[in-house]
């Protein structure tokens, strides 16, 4: 059977081909839910993720008929999604994520039902959010599916621990008892994004990948420690304006600023809630992870952090989703 599953990002949105149980097409696409607020609607997404399902069927010499069903996990179930339902609540794994998907049937781009993967929440059913409490809320969509991946990889440290997954947001995930129960969420790739592409460090940084070294990750937590925010920030384009450092090393000291903003948040965390963390799991992509990794080695220097690198065409969402597949044939037979 021919299985379509894609995780729609803030960003990027992922798309996998699975046959008879393998892996067997990638396809990704900057487009996401961001598009959505800029444009002022979702056409722009269900386009991009409609060619998505496109290419993977085409290439893989198939057609609609031979799609068994498409899934859909992240930023889909967004109000700048395809169709806004609300988060789940935690404790969350493969099987909850799996009873509760909900199957919609989407008439402008797929004429198709997708099963849509809800995103998850760190509070009960029926809270009634206000100003006093959203301080404490947080919500993902999309790292809990990279969650059941990475629980059903060998990668997974025995006692509770923090997933780490940097992005256009960073969430701290707190994973206990082969569950997801509780969530920190900051807006941190999106900030990074706006900063250097719409600001005017745009000509003074580096925009491809960059790989982080302590000195420079360093110096921007240091700076941002030291000064705050907006300061830190300002030193980043005073070095331009005085002639020193390379965009590069700027860029690194960039990423201190915002990754530090972060991890010490985290720290704090640590020290007052989840007390009981034995281990941080980072993972992502990008050379640009490295920063949490060099900050967090500083901030937790008795924690154990590890590192893992998701590479695109592996990636512990689609683990996840193969989870909730097995779920799926088990319950047919
Ligand atoms: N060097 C960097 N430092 C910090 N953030 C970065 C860096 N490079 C890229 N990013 C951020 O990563 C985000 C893009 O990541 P990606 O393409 O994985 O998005 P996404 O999958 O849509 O994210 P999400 O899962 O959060 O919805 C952008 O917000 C971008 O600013
Ligand atoms: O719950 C939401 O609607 C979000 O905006 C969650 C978002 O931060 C994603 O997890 C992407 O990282």
């Amino acid at each position: 059977m021919n299985y379509i599953y894609i995780n729609c990002g803030t960003t990027t949105s992922r798309g996998y081909l699975v046959r008879d149980g393998k892996p067997s097409g990638y396809v990704s696409k900057v487009v996401g839910t961001k598009d959505s607020s800029l444009s002022g609607g979702n056409d722009i997404l269900l386009a991009g993720l409609r060619e998505i399902y496109d290419v993977l069927i085409d290439r893989n010499g198939l057609f609609e008929r031979d799609i068994e069903s498409v899934w859909i996990s992240g930023m889909a179930t967004s109000p700048f999604g395809i169709t806004e339902i609300p988060h789940m609540t935690m404790p969350v794994n493969a099987q909850k994520m799996y009873d509760e998907s909900v199957t919609f049937y989407e008439e402008s781009y797929f004429d198709r039902e997708l099963r849509l993967l809800r995103g998850v929440k760190n509070v009960p059913d029926g809270t009634v959010v206000d100003l006093e409490n959203i301080e404490y809320i947080s919500s993902i969509r999309g790292e809990e599916i990279d969650i059941v991946g990475l629980l059903s990889s060998n990668y997974t440290p025995e006692g509770p621990f923090v997933v780490v997954a940097p992005s256009s947001h960073t969430q701290f995930c707190y994973v206990k008892d082969g569950a997801l129960t509780d969530i920190l969420s900051s807006f941190t790739g999106e900030l990074r994004y706006a900063l250097s592409r719409d600001t005017m460090l745009y000509g003074e940084q580096e925009h491809g990948d960059v790989a982080m070294t302590e000195q420079f990750v360093r110096k921007g937590c240091e700076y941002l420690r030291k000064y705050g925010f907006c300061r830190a920030v300002q030193i980043v384009h005073g070095a331009n304006t005085f002639g020193i450092l390379s965009k590069a090393e700027r860029t690194q000291i960039l990423n201190g600023i915002i990754t530090g903003s972060v991890t010490d948040l985290l720290a704090q965390h640590i020290s007052k809630k989840w007390t009981d963390v034995e281990e941080i799991v980072i993972f992502g992509g990008k050379p640009y992870i490295e920063a949490y990794q060099i900050l967090l080695k500083d901030t937790l220097p008795s924690m154990p952090v590890r590192l893992i690198t998701d590479i695109n065409g592996n990636s512990f969402a689609l683990s996840g989703f193969l989870e909730l597949l097995k779920i799926e044939e088990n319950a047919a037979h």
